[in-house]
C-alpha cells in the first residue's frame, strides 16, 4: 500500500503565525513582485475559522482563496486542498481523479498517468462546513527547500467543446496566440539567490508574451539572478518528453485549460544541507526509517514541518472515502491514492529523469499536469496538448542551445 500523510505529527514553526493576513493577489505585469521566502503570514482568526489551513503561500495562479469564490488551502499536514469548483467543473476534476486513482483502476493508460499527477488523498471537509469539499492532493512543491515554480496552460484552445460562444472569445480574447504558441504562462515565481527572495509574475505577465518574446519570456524562470539553471531546463525537458510520450500513446482523454506545474530547487545543490538551516527558519530534515525516494521531507517554503508519508493507515486520512470506479463520468466518489508511482519512479530513473535523487543525481525538478476542470472522454489523440507539448520542448531546448 502507498504511504499517507501523517496528520498527528505536524508541526508549526513559530514564524508561520506572525503578522496578519493579506489575500491580496500579488501583482506584476512585468514587474516581479518580491516575496521574501514566499511566505503568507495568517492570523490567529483566519487560522481558527480554517481548522488550521491556511491560503496556499505559494500558489502562482488560479483561483485564490479569499479573493475568488473558490480558492486553494494548505492542511497543516502539508497536502494541498483545493476546493471544488461550482459544477460542473468540480464535480468534473472530482471524478477525473477518482478514475485516474481508483483503487481497482486497472487500465494501464490510467495508471501510468498517475506518474504525471499529484497524488490524490481523496476529498476533504472542514467539520465546521461538511457540505464544502475539497480535493486533497499531493503539494508538488513540497520536498523542495526554495520552490521556483511555474504554472503553464497547455493546448490550442483554453475552453472546452461544451463551452458557450461568450466563454470562447473570453478565452480566446485573454490569449489570442493560444492556438499558435499552444500554451500560456499563468504564473511564476523564481529564486534570486543573492537577494533571497522570490520574484513572482502573474497572469498578466505571460499573455504579454509573443512568438517572439516567449523564449526569453520562459527563460526568466530559469534564472536565478546570477546565472540559467541550465541544470534545471535540461532537467524540465525529459519530464516534458516523458509526458509528450504518455500523450502520444493515449487516445482515450481530452485536456482543455489544463496546466503543468514545473517546480525546481532555486537553492544550488553545493549549498543545500549547509545553508539551509538558518535561513528563514527553514532546514531540511531526515526522517529515520523512510525509503529512498520519499525520504526527503523537510520544512518547505510554508514554513511547515512536513512528517514522512509512510505507515499512517489510509483510513485516517481519506474523508468520504468510498472504493472508486473506473468511469469518470459515473457519478460517485471513487477515491483512493494510487499505485503505480514507484513503477514509475523505477522507470524515470531508467530514463535518467528520477526527480527524487539528492546531489550527485539529477537536478530536482517536478513536472506535473494540474487542473482538470475539463477533461473529457475522447476517441483520439489530444492533438492540441501535444501541439502545445512539442512547441513548449522547442522552445526549453532554445533556451538551452542559446546557453551553450
Ligand atoms: N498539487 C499541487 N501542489 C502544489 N501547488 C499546487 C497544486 N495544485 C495547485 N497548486 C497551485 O495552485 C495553483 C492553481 O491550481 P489550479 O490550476 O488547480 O487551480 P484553478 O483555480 O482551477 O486554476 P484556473 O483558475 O486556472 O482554472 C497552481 O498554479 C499552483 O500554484
Ligand atoms: O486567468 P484568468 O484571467 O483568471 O482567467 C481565468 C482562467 O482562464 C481560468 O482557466 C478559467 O477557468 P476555466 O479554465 O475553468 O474555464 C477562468 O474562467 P471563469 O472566469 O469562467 O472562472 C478564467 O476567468
Amino acid at each position: 500500500m502507498e504511504s499517507s500523510l501523517g496528520l498527528g505529527r505536524l508541526e508549526l514553526t513559530p514564524s508561520s503565525g506572525a503578522g496578519g493576513v493579506s489575500l491580496t493577489p500579488r501583482l506584476s505585469g512585468g514587474h516581479p513582485a518580491k516575496d521574501k521566502c514566499g511566505q503568507l503570514p495568517l492570523g490567529p482568526q483566519v487560522q481558527a475559522h480554517l481548522n488550521g489551513c491556511v491560503p496556499l503561500s505559494h500558489q502562482v495562479a488560479g483561483h485564490k482563496y479569499g479573493v475568488d469564490t473558490v480558492g486553494i488551502l494548505q492542511h497543516p499536514d502539508g497536502t494541498v486542498l483545493k476546493q471544488l469548483q461550482p459544477p460542473p467543473r468540480g464535480p468534473r476534476e472530482k471524478q477525473f481523479y477518482s478514475m485516474v486513482y481508483a483503487e481497482d483502476c486497472c487500465d494501464p493508460c490510467l495508471l501510468q498517468l498517475q506518474n504525471h499527477l499529484p497524488k490524490y488523498y481523496g476529498t476533504w471537509s472542514s467539520p465546521d462546513s461538511p457540505n464544502d469539499l475539497y480535493l486533497k492532493l499531493e503539494d508538488v512543491t513540497r520536498r523542495f527547500v526554495k520552490p521556483c515554480i511555474m504554472d503553464v496552460k497547455l493546448g490550442q484552445r483554453s475552453y472546452d467543446p461544451f463551452a458557450s460562444q461568450e466563454k470562447r472569445e473570453q478565452q480566446i480574447r485573454k490569449y489570442p496566440l493560444m492556438e499558435e504558441i499552444g500554451f500560456l504562462v499563468l504564473g511564476m515565481r523564481v529564486y534570486k539567490m543573492c537577494s533571497d527572495t522570490f520574484d513572482s509574475y502573474d497572469q498578466h505577465y505571460g499573455r504579454g508574451l509573443a512568438k517572439d518574446t516567449i523564449k526569453d519570456g520562459l527563460a526568466k524562470f530559469f534564472h536565478n539572478g546570477v546565472s540559467l539553471r541550465k541544470d534545471a531546463v535540461s532537467a524540465s525537458i525529459r519530464r516534458v518528453q516523458c509526458i509528450l510520450r504518455w500523450f502520444e500513446s493515449q487516445q482515450q482523454l481530452a485536456f482543455y485549460a489544463s496546466s503543468l506545474l514545473f517546480v525546481y530547487e532555486g537553492l544550488p545543490s553545493s549549498s543545500s544541507s549547509s545553508s539551509l538551516s538558518g535561513r528563514c527558519g527553514e532546514g531540511k530534515v531526515r526522517q529515520e526509517g523512510a525509503r529512498p525516494g520519499e525520504e526527503v521531507a523537510e520544512y518547505n517554503n510554508n514554513n511547515i514541518q512536513v512528517p514522512v508519508p509512510w505507515d499512517y493507515s489510509l483510513s485516517t486520512i481519506y474523508t468520504n472515502h468510498r472504493k472508486g470506479g473506473h468511469h469518470l463520468w459515473k457519478d460517485e466518489d471513487g477515491e483512493r491514492e494510487g499505485r503505480g508511482r514507484r513503477e514509475a519512479e523505477e522507470e524515470l530513473k531508467g530514463r535518467g529523469g528520477n526527480a527524487t535523487e539528492g546531489g550527485g543525481g539529477d537536478t530536482e525538478v517536478e513536472v506535473r499536469m494540474i487542473d482538470f476542470a475539463h477533461v473529457f472522454p475522447s476517441e483520439s489523440h489530444d492533438h492540441g496538448y501535444i501541439y502545445g507539448l512539442k512547441n513548449l520542448l522547442t522552445v526549453l531546448e532554445q533556451i538551452l542551445c542559446d546557453a551553450a
